[in-house]
């Protein structure tokens, strides 16, 4: 594929002038050292499953995985390795991780979650879907509540023919991620109904959402089947893509659901070697439709080998005790894991604090961080509030109490626009528009911000691989900072709306140039949405500030306490965890899916470093929550009550 310049003639592709280290020299980067079976996996040459808890490496494993193949040339240029993930903020961690460790190659490592990548098939090659599949008017992302999908199954149980009549008595939970993702779209619809009752169901169901007339409704499970369709049915684009990436690697595979399996086993089940790290004790999505034991699937369908990793680098001993007992509660043949991670002394590694009301529990939690920070070279960020559900209730008390400090506090789960903070901190885009205004606000010490903003840039004008160009965008930034800063003087917060910032960050950016980037290199990002989280969080921001610099720092949060739930701490870390309300208030839903419910508390407490404070009241421990009690005190997690 030729590159375009900014002047509108075509580069013909050469290698980049790098050195190839072979596959015996090659050594991890960044870290010391992996373990033995890290190793073995790592030069395994086939599909490799990595199962191994929290803490061992996977997403790290991956990231040299990655260095070991580009810097050796076992996946020669120009061929790319695809990474898939989860969750929008673990795609945005491994491809940093990988651009950090081989800058040179990180154009060849694309890192996007699942939805991303199967939105961006259908949206660049939806016109050669089959015939009765195409559509002409594009289509509008929409998820439907239970209560719409149970009055739809209401309406075809009703409409069905007698032969079906009593056998469409779906969940209405279950239909979208389990019936409509397992059902692969037949090329051409067929006209009469052979009585097969799932067939009939999910005809209808598309019928009413994408084939009719007006603007085709999908939620991310119908891009799936439709991408996976277009996969199949075009064999030039299925061969394309394994050409493109004949290595894939799938991060948090116990989420995998059975319509992303079907679609990975149609685009990459042969010719593309896979790797898959997970760990089955951390499924969270199973309410999303992730499918029990996806490892072993895998393993079983892609005939891998699978490695098992032992070592802990996140979590003291005494953690990675704690962990062990929870784990032998989700799978009894867990190997308890050996901590690696660098010990610290002075520390009560897990407690569980009692407190009678939930302002005494901010104030006293509050003033205890205050007093950590103070007496080490501890930050906020090595903080972390999680909470199993709503994180919001927490919020404003946290946030007045450690104001109270000078701490901040960031709600990842909060929503601005249409996205949850995590995501928009982690969107490309977003981080141009900030990185943008803090180069014009503080014009010196922000070398690496440049730098990071004219790669960026010069992927936006199509300049990465021409030095005439990438001088040229150089200038551009140079100039366009200029501007910015002048704007930025005549227009203090205190008198400026985010709207007015936003639109003249991007017109100075070029919007247009900055749209036709974000369709064709950043999969599944949607400039308007984003746009619209930036403008709602930066109105946030400017709301009482009188400086800019405290606006971005405030729209940022990167020195804060961080409150999150536990499915958003998935894949994250921090030094102090304070897993707040072991209650039923928080853990309602707990009785209804146990396992579940206990993985969600392992992934929440396996977060945590070197500290782990669970925090409760007084309110009654009997009933399905009297579990998570249980395993405390079978962990050995002492109860202090906070007065
Ligand atoms: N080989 C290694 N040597 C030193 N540190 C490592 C190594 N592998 C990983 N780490 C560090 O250990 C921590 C955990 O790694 P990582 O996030 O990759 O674990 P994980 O298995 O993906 O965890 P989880 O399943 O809990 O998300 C990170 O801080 C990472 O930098």
């Amino acid at each position: 594929m030729s590159v375009p310049t900014q002047s509108g003639r075509a580069n013909p592709p050469t290698a980049p002038a790098t050195t190839l280290i072979s596959a015996q020299k090659w050594r991890p980067i960044g870290i010391s050292d992996l373990e033995p079976a890290a190793w073995e996996a790592l030069r395994d040459t086939g599909n490799v499953a990595v199962v191994a808890g929290p803490g061992a490496g996977k997403t790290e494993f991956l990231a040299q995985r990655a260095a070991y193949l580009l810097q050796t040339g076992i996946c020669p240029w120009p061929q790319r390795i695809l990474a898939i993930s989860f969750k929008k903020d673990a795609a945005a961690n491994l491809g940093r991780r990988v651009a950090s460790r081989v800058p040179e190659h990180a154009d060849r490592f694309a890192s996007m979650t699942f939805d991303a990548f199967t939105k961006s098939l259908v949206d660049r090659f939806a016109a050669a879907l089959p015939a009765d599949w195409r559509i002409s008017d594009g289509y509008d992302i929409r998820y439907t509540t239970d209560s719409e999908v149970s009055q739809f199954l209401n309406d075809v149980a009703f409409s069905a023919p007698p032969a079906l009549s009593g056998k469409l008595g779906f969940q209405a939970r279950r239909f979208v991620p389990d019936t409509v993702g397992g059902w692969q779209l037949p090329e051409s619809l067929p006209t009469e109904d052979k009585g097969d009752a799932v067939s009939y169901a999910v005809r209808e169901w598309w019928r009413a959402r994408y084939l009719r007339t007006g603007t085709a409704e999908v939620d991310f499970v119908m891009l799936n089947r439709l991408a996976e369709l277009l996969v199949r049915a075009v064999p030039k684009l299925r061969r394309a893509l394994r050409m493109t990436y004949p290595m894939v690697f799938v991060d948090e595979f116990q989420d995998t659901t059975s319509a992303q399996f079907s679609f990975l086993t149609s685009v990459f089940g042969s010719e593309t070697t896979v790797t898959a790290v997970g760990d089955s004790k951390q499924r969270i999505m199973g309410w999303a439709g992730a499918l029990p034991e996806a490892l072993q699937r895998f393993t079983d369908a892609f005939n891998a080998t699978s490695y098992a990793l032992a070592w802990n680098f996140r979590s003291s001993d005494a953690l990675v005790e704690l962990q062990h007992v929870i784990a032998s509660k989700l799978d009894p043949t867990t190997v308890r894991a050996t901590s690696k991670a660098t010990a610290e002394v002075g520390h009560e590694p897990a407690v569980l604090w009692t407190f009678s009301n939930s302002d005494q529990e901010a104030t006293f939690i509050a003033d205890w961080i205050a007093r950590d920070i103070a007496a080490s070279d501890r930050t906020p960020s090595d903080f972390a509030l999680i909470a199993r559900q709503t994180i919001k209730d927490y919020e404003p008390l946290f946030r007045a109490r450690l104001a109270a400090h000078g701490i901040r506090v960031r709600n990842d789960d909060a929503r601005f626009g249409k996205m949850p903070l995590q995501d928009l901190l982690k969107s490309e885009t977003a981080r141009l528009l900030l990185s943008l205004l803090r180069l014009a606000n503080e014009p010196h010490g922000l070398a690496k911000v440049w730098r990071d903003v004219a790669a960026t840039m010069e992927r936006v004008h199509g300049a990465t691989e021409d030095n005439r160009a990438q001088r040229r965008v150089s200038e551009e930034l140079a100039e366009l900072t200029t501007q910015l800063r002048t704007w930025l003087r005549a227009h203090p917060p205190t008198a400026t709306s985010a709207a007015e910032a936003i639109n003249q960050v991007v017109s100075l950016l070029d919007g247009a140039a900055l749209r036709r980037y974000v369709k064709s290199a950043v999969p599944g990002e949607d400039l308007d949405i984003v746009l619209g989280a930036f403008e709602a969080r930066l109105e946030t921001a400017i709301n009482g500030a009188t400086e800019w610099g405290h606006v971005l720092d405030d729209f940022e949060g990167a020195d804060a306490v961080v409150l999150l739930t536990a499915h958003r701490s998935k894949g994250l870390e921090y030094h102090t965890v304070f897993f707040l309300g072991i209650h039923a208030k928080q853990w309602w839903a707990y009785g209804s899916d146990r396992r579940e419910g206990k993985s969600t508390f392992f992934v929440g407490l396996s977060r945590a470093a070197h500290r782990l404070i669970f925090t409760t009241d007084r309110s009654d421990r009997t009933g399905p929550i009297g579990d998570l009690f249980t395993m405390l005190a079978e962990a050995g997690v002492p109860e202090v009550h906070r007065e």
